[in-house]
């Protein structure tokens, strides 16, 4: 609370963000095509969206494009708004591209290994002044800037999905994480709309730790025949007003996703939070939810 509050002041009496011209997000599926969309819809920041498969790439181009497109044929922005966000992304598959970018938003896969070898590279090839942002659910940050030179511009910046919609960024500091970092962090967040709350470094941070034992209880549930899928989600849905049931909320997520952060809630907090074993059995078939198109419902 004190920390919340002192950041508050010193971001109004000190601090702004325009030395964050420009900003790298890494990792173009469903998270990093949004992140990038606001900050250049919302933030009116130039991005540029990395991602290693060009196929990736290409598709993140039209998502953000049929977002946008929607949103002026709803009237909530104008076709000039369209064009501008559109012009200030850049895509690209070479990470060599971020060398002078102020400020990287990391949204790839919910792996440990394979973030904490994208963040040794970021280091070598960004500006060591360079705020270095991870996007997950559920990692240690400590652990990823760890990988860095400088691990006091390293922070979480937790988004919800889908970016352009939910109001939410959780912010993580590690344990190395300077002050500076944290006000500029939070004051992006606040420039791309976002209200922000403060996570200690902690598996699954607040939104998971409560999420995701939510989501893999459903997931159980249905392994174990409490009822079926339609069951289980109306159930919810209807019974304890939940936007949407369990398992379309896992689909939405994607199943990968959510079977990484239980094995680190697991694996770190212990055996309450055993992934079921039916969450392991749909990732290991490739049924990963609505962004492949087929999960524990076809899209
Ligand atoms: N899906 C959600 O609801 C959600 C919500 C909040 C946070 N997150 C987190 O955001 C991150 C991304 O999730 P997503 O749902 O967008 O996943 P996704 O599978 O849609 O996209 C991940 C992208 O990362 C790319 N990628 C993988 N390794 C890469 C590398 N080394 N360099 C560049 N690109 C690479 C892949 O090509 C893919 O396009 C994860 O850490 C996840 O935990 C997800």
């Amino acid at each position: 609370m004190f920390l919340r509050k002192s950041i508050q002041t010193l971001s109004q009496r000190y601090y702004s963000t325009s030395n964050i011209k420009s900003v790298g997000v890494i990792g173009g599926g469903q998270m990093g095509s949004g992140i990038a969309q606001v900050l250049a819809q919302v933030a009116k920041r130039n991005v540029i969206l990395v991602d290693l498969n060009k196929a990736v790439v290409e598709k993140s181009l039209i998502n953000i494009n049929g977002f946008l497109q929607k949103s002026v044929a709803k009237g909530v922005i104008t076709e000039e708004d369209r064009q501008s966000t559109l012009k200030r992304i850049s895509f690209s598959d070479d990470l060599n591209s971020l060398k002078n970018v102020d400020f990287v938003i990391e949204a790839i896969v919910e792996n440990t290994e394979i973030k904490c070898n994208l963040f040794k590279d970021l280091s070598k090839i960004c500006k060591p002044e360079a705020i270095l942002a991870s996007n997950t659910s559920s990692i240690s940050i400590t652990q990823i800037a760890s990988n860095t030179n400088n691990p006091q511009n390293v922070i979480g910046m937790h988004f919800m999905n889908p970016v352009p919609i939910m109001k939410l960024v959780e912010v993580i500091p590690s344990l190395q994480t300077n002050d500076e970092t944290l006000k500029t962090t939070m004051e992006l967040a606040a420039e791309m709309n976002k209200t922000t709350t403060l996570s200690k470094d902690m598996p699954g941070f607040i939104a998971n730790r409560l999420l995701m034992p939510y989501i893999n209880e459903a997931v159980q549930a249905l392994h174990e025949g409490l009822g079926t899928r339609e069951d289980i989600d109306t159930t919810m849905k209807l019974g304890c007003n939940m936007p949407m049931g369990p398992l379309t909320l896992a689909d939405f997520i994607g199943l990968d996703t959510c079977y990484s952060i239980m094995n680190i809630l697991h694996t770190q907090l212990g055996d309450k939070y055993k992934p079921s074993p039916l969450l392991k059995r749909y990732v290991e078939a490739g049924r990963l939810g609505k962004k492949v198109k087929h999960g524990f419902y076809t899209y």
